[in-house]
């Protein structure tokens, strides 16, 4: 496979193969992820944990740990991606929460919470440039983000419901916030996975892209908006839309975590989750 790499300048965003001027954020050794940096301190993280990015506690961290360097550095901005043209993220590692002691499913959902407090809340604009499908924890990613740009044809959405459990309740808000109440409620309630240009009906996602390159493009567009913005100005008013959302996370993490611990370990939850491991992998043999 080869390893493309993004040049951002200030033009605009270049998909080249070569890392001229590139700069490699130093400050962490990562596993799964790659952090570029531009002349303007623009981060693109790219998520590379083969093969569909499944978000276990390692790759977690890793990004909880990219957001603490871009804050302490000053970011002006973050594009986040994925490494695969099929596969932005396909949500928590089933195999986390499937079968696995309670301490390790506390431990991968209130890293995601760390995530959501550090994303959701950063002070530089986020945009997310959804390359492939985002089911589940994938969706909710590019939700922790300020904008969305996602390449057509393939599917975002809420999903739980249809593997046996409910989203938990921030995230239920952060939907409403985002697609409204009806919408959301008729989303969340059958697990719907929205296509590309059904997200964007609704509002799920802001811009749709033919590709990588021009999700690119775009998702530069949308950090380019703020040149001539006052940072703290900016940043000011997005805490304050944010701060409720926040601060609920903030201070609730512990019982949220325990609630999604209590919940997933249920036997009839457990059962569901196998039966649609069972329909992913019998799906992959269908169709070779
Ligand atoms: C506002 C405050 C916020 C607070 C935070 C709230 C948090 C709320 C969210 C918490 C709940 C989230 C739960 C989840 O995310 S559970 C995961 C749900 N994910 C899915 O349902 C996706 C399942 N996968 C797929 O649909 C497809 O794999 C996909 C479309 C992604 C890709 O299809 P493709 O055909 O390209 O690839 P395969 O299906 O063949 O898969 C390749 C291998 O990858 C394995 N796989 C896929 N998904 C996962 C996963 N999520 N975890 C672990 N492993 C996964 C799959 O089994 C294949 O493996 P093998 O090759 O070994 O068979």
């Amino acid at each position: 496979m080869s390893s493309y790499v993004y040049k951002t300048t200030r033009r605009g965003v270049l998909l080249a193969k070569t890392v001229s001027y590139q700069v490699r954020l130093c400050s962490g050794n990562f596993r799964h992820l790659e952090v570029l940096k531009d002349e303007n301190n623009v981060a693109i993280v790219t998520m590379k944990r083969a093969p569909v990015n499944s978000l276990n506690t390692e790759l977690l961290t890793e990004i909880s740990s990219v957001l603490t360097d871009l804050e302490e550095t000053k970011c002006s901005g973050m594009i986040l991606t994925s490494f695969s043209d099929k596969v932005f993220c396909s949500g928590l590692d089933i195999y986390e929460i499937f079968k696995s002691k309670p301490s390790a499913i506390g431990t991968s959902f209130s890293t995601l919470l760390e995530v959501f407090i550090k994303l959701y809340g950063s002070t530089f604009p986020t945009v997310a440039a959804i390359t492939g499908h985002a089911p589940a924890g994938g969706c909710v990613l590019g939700l922790f983000c300020e904008y969305r740009i996602m390449v057509q044809n393939f599917k975002i959405g809420l999903n739980e419901d249809q593997l046996g459990f409910n989203a938990p309740s921030p995230i239920v808000k952060l939907m409403i916030n985002t697609i409204g109440h009806r919408n959301a409620e008729l989303a969340l309630t059958s697990g719907r996975l929205f296509t590309t240009s059904q997200a964007l009906q609704v509002g799920l996602v802001d811009e749709i892209a033919k590709d990588r390159t021009e999700a690119f493009e775009k998702a530069d567009g949308f950090l380019r908006r703020f040149e001539m913005i006052p940072p703290l100005a900016r940043n000011f008013t997005k805490q304050s839309m944010r701060r409720a959302l926040l601060q609920d996370v903030t201070i609730n993490r512990e019982k949220y975590t325990e609630g999604f611990v209590s919940m997933i370990s249920l036997h009839e939850v457990q059962q569901s989750i196998a039966a649609y491991l069972d329909n992913l992998k019998n799906k992959k043999r269908n169709a070779h």
